[in-house]
């Protein structure tokens, strides 16, 4: 009863601060934030006072069974499906955007308009779908690799939720023109604040997992997991240092100014592509591949290698984004030599991935999701083969400004993250909810072949698009001037832009396929199909040849 009343005095005491946050705030969307607050608040008030429990109701209408195992899982199942909404909801922007590049009347201003739904396409991919399947996934790798259950059940569920309050604050905040107009990291201060405290509770959960652990050794994959904790922790702080205008407005001042703004910037956005697109993919490679292949990892020896390497080269290589601007040319040079570095580490772990499959390469024709793993993991050779060479600043001087480096964006993105995401997500469905397998394996292999020709496409027309651009903005004509404006390189651009538009159509419509499966599985659901393989075979040569001797 104490407890009961105690919650409902905190949910009390949020509500009446939101409300006299609304009633104090300087702008509209602080005063809409705070009545988000407000209402989440008051709803939570309500529920609690009335003893009624919504999670039991969320829990049944995903049927999610309650958990008798030795592991905690119910955080990892929601951050299943918050990953599969959030992934849906980032790409059905993205393919909006690139609608809007190809036809610009469909920018409806002012709350649909490019400048904003951008960011918001950015960050729900990355941080929505990417983040909560880092999390979910490292919940459930590091419980089993330490053979314990997780630390701190009550701040993991903490972690979930003020994850999501968190995507939807910063979200709303990017429709309603609220921006910081720092890359990847555009939510204004006080979301940057709630951010700080769900990562450090965030840490503290991973960490005191480990800590009791009862395997002696330390996985690699929670090596991996670990480096992309604590280093998301420091680039979010220190990229974000600013002054708020206001305590109760959104505007913000950033701490730095001129060009140590840009590298404070860059050294965070490109280390936000080393640990967060990187560092905690690798550690779900680590864990998924060898599982789905029943293979161990191919070198254990490699993987400690290119882990130290992977992590001391990264944070050097930011001012790659910075070639040619008024950062001094020494910086721009170190940047570019440690990006080429990079590409060693990088393969390294490509490697290490494939050749897992030493000896179980016949899965790669027979298990669709063994087949979207080598996809994902030929991807990131790819981008971070094409990293190093973007880096080169003779070939940044034509690659900068264009559709190259949104092409490089996507082989990496929709190539590794999404489709190594998937690829978990796949392994992980029929586990979480004890069911014998994904409703449809060949559902899988449509999607696999969906993404992998939308991927094609859209990096395809970007490369083009990308070339183009660069040699029509350096044209000179015999007198010394430009020949091309700027709006030229736009008309020339359209068939491309729709090319890409149809790409990513169609790598939205396997997401689609990808969502109607898993909820057919949760849903408990097999579907009649005729098995993946259909090697042809002789049923008279597979008798055994004694007994018709013998007759
Ligand atoms: C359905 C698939 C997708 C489509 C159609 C799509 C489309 C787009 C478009 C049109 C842009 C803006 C390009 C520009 O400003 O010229 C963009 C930017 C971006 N997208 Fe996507 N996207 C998709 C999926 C993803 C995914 C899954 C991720 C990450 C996991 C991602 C990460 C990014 C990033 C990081 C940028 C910013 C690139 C930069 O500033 O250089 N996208 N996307
Ligand atoms: C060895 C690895 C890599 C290196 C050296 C590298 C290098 C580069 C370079 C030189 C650029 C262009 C900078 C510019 O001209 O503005 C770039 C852009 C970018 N790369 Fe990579 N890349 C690597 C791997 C990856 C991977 C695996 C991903 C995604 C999963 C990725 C995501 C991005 C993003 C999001 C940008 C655009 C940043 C922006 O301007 O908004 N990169 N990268
Ligand atoms: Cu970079």
């Amino acid at each position: 009863m104490e407890a009961v009343l105690g919650r409902v005095g905190l949910w009390f005491l949020i509500f009446f601060l939101a409300i006299a946050a609304i009633a104090g705030a300087k702008d509209s969307a602080f005063a809409a934030h705070a009545t988000i607050i407000a209402m989440l608040a008051f709803i939570l008030l309500v529920v609690t006072a009335g003893r009624f429990d919504p999670l039991a109701k969320v829990q049944g209408i995903f049927r999610i069974p309650t958990d008798t195992t030795r592991y905690d899982d119910d955080p990892v199942r929601w951050g299943v499906i918050a990953t599969m909404f959030w992934g849906m909801v980032g790409m059905l922007a993205g393919v909006f955007i690139a609608i809007q590049l190809a036809f610009p009347v469909l920018n409806v201003e002012p709350y649909l308009n490019f400048g904003r739904v951008r960011p918001l396409h950015t960050s729900a991919v990355i941080f929505a779908f990417g983040g909560n399947a880092l999390i979910a996934t490292s919940f459930y790798v590091v419980q089993r690799t330490c053979r314990a259950r997780l630390a701190l059940p009550n701040v993991a569920r903490f972690v979930f939720w003020g994850y999501q309050l968190f995507i939807v604050l910063a979200a709303s905040g990017y429709l309603m023109g609220t921006t910081q107009s720092r890359e990847y990291a555009e939510p204004e201060w006080y979301v940057d604040l709630w951010l700080t405290i769900v990562w450090v509770a965030y840490g503290a959960v991973f960490i005191a997992t480990i800590l009791k652990r009862k395997e002696p050794h330390i996985y690699v994959a929670n090596w991996f997991y670990l480096a992309f904790i604590i280093t998301v922790a420091m680039l979010h702080i220190v990229n974000n240092l600013a002054i708020p205008v206001s305590f109760l407005g959104s505007k913000s001042y950033s701490a730095f100014a001129g060009v140590q703004d840009a590298l404070t910037q860059w050294w965070y956005g490109h280390n936000a592509v080393g640990f967060f697109l990187t560092a905690g993919f690798l550690a779900m490679m680590y864990y998924f591949v060898p599982k789905q292949a029943e293979r161990p990892v191919y070198s254990y020896r490699l993987s400690i290698i290119h882990f130290w390497s992977l992590i001391f080269l990264y944070i050097w290589a930011g001012p790659h984004h910075l070639h040619y601007t008024a950062l001094p040319d020494w910086a721009q040079t170190l940047g570019m030599v440690f990006s080429i570095m990079l590409w060693m580490p990088s393969w390294g772990g490509m490697i290490n991935g494939l050749m897992t499959l030493n000896g179980a390469w016949d899965k790669v024709r027979t298990d669709p999701i063994i087949r979207m793993m080598v996809m994902a993991l030929a991807f990131y050779g790819m981008s971070t083969f094409e990293g190093p060479v973007l880096s080169i600043k003779a070939v940044n001087s034509l690659s900068h400004y264009t559709d190259w480096t949104i092409g490089h964006v996507h082989s990496g993105a929709l190539g590794w993250n999404g489709l190594i995401t998937f690829a978990c997500v796949y392994y992980l469905v029929p586990r979480l909810w004890r069911r014998e397998r994904m409703y449809s394996l060949r559902m899988i292999n449509w999607h696999f072949w969906l993404a992998t020709i939308g991927i094609v496409f859209y990096a395809a027309s970007m490369w083009v698009a990308g070339i183009t651009q660069g040699l029509m903005w350096r044209e000179y004509g015999a007198d010394g001037y430009l020949v091309n404006s700027f709006v030229d390189t736009v008309a020339a651009l359209h068939p491309m832009y729709l090319m890409r538009a149809f790409g990513g159509g169609l790598y939205l419509l396997g997401g689609a396929i990808m969502t109607y499966n898993v909820w057919m599985t949760i849903a408990g659901r097999l579907r009649e199909e005729a098995p993946m393989t259909q090697t042809p075979h002789d049923p008279e040569a597979d008798r055994p040849a004694v007994p018709a001797l013998a007759q």
